[in-house]
């Protein structure tokens, strides 16, 4: 490995160990508050399994961690330390399957992505740093600001397309977002662009009307290119908790989500959501965003999470 290579992958690490600081000290502390003075009986693992649940991990996840750290030491002492090596160990098992890095498909011209996801999950940071990052790699990028709700949409989509030099086809405020794909689509294909980002509007889920327009731009794009859309990502905030389960139920219904954005891991400390989506939903996780900077949003690598989440090194 390269300095830089080395350099880069130790950013990434601190990056994501300190983003994920809240959950990994919550868990840590409690952990050590749990096992340094009693033994493993019955009721210290019931309270072991109560702060795993607590971190929003799952119940199915927590009763398997308890009952790793309960084999062969019933009324026995523990350290801490292996009680976050088996967590460790326990995360990365299920997250290893679902870490998917996000690939553009050069026989796809264009590669279509459709972005979807509530308000203020963070759409808008996530296109402009795939924009950035396939720009870079000396891919021909267009975005198309399909979130017509917003005037401030439009504006954020084209701060982003003139900082990356992607093209950026918009429509007015309040115009069809289906005519927005419809356009989008048309023109890339006329400009021979490798990659197009359609952002939508965030919808809440348990709205059936705007579920309903998002439905009618996933079939636009289907109709206009056979195959289509490549991919569609769900952004979701860590922050939301549970509730970001449901949000994976109910976009992969409407608008057949391929992969998972999870981003503020950094802003709870409950980030044990992102491995009970996992192990429910079983979808491809491709990014990780730990804070507000360029930076922060990350390739998704099952074991450094895995580390990171249980406080180890
Ligand atoms: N702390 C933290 N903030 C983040 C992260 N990702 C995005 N944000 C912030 O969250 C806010 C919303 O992000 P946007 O990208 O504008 O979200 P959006 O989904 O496009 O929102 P709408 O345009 O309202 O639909 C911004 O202030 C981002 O800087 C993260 O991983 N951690």
């Amino acid at each position: 490995m390269s300095d830089t290579q080395d350099s880069g992958k130790k950013g990434f690490w601190s990056r994501l160990a300190s983003g994920l600081s809240r959950t990994a000290s919550s868990l840590t502390q409690g952990i050590t508050d749990l096992v340094t003075k009693r033994k493993l009986d019955t009721a210290t693992l019931e309270d072991l399994e109560d702060l795993l649940i607590r971190a929003d991990l799952g119940g199915p996840v927590a009763a398997r961690i308890v009952e790793k750290v309960g084999k062969g030491r019933h009324d026995k002492m523990i350290a801490p330390e292996d009680v976050r090596g088996l967590i460790a160990d326990e995360v990365e098992t299920i997250l290893a399957p679902v870490a998917t890095p996000l690939i553009v498909d050069r026989s796809q011209k264009p590669f279509i992505l459709l972005m979807v996801g509530v308000n203020g999950s963070g759409k808008t940071t996530t296109i402009g740093k795939l924009a950035s990052q396939w720009r870079a790699e000396g891919l021909k990028v267009m975005l198309a600001a399909g979130d017509t709700f917003r005037a401030a949409a439009i504006e954020q989509l084209k701060v982003w397309g003139a900082r990356t030099g992607a093209a950026v086809i918009a429509r007015p405020p309040g115009s069809d977002a289906a005519g927005v794909a419809h356009d989008a689509i048309t023109q890339a294909r006329a400009e021979g662009a490798d990659v197009l980002l359609i952002d939508t509007a965030g919808r809440l889920q348990n709205r059936t009307e705007l579920m309903a327009e998002l439905e009618k731009v996933v079939r636009v794009v289907k109709k206009l290119q056979p195959g289509a859309p490549h991919a569609v990502l769900l952004v979701l905030d860590a922050t939301v908790g549970q509730n970001a389960l449901s949000q994976v139920e109910v976009f992969t219904k409407v608008a057949g989500v391929t992969g998972l954005v999870m981003t503020k891991l950094d802003g709870t400390a409950r980030g044990g959501i992102l491995v009970a989506i996992a192990e429910k939903h079983r979808l491809p996780i491709h990014l990780v965003g730990v804070g507000e900077g360029q930076d922060d949003l990350q390739p998704f690598a099952a074991r450094d999470f895995a580390r990171a989440i249980a406080g180890l090194a």
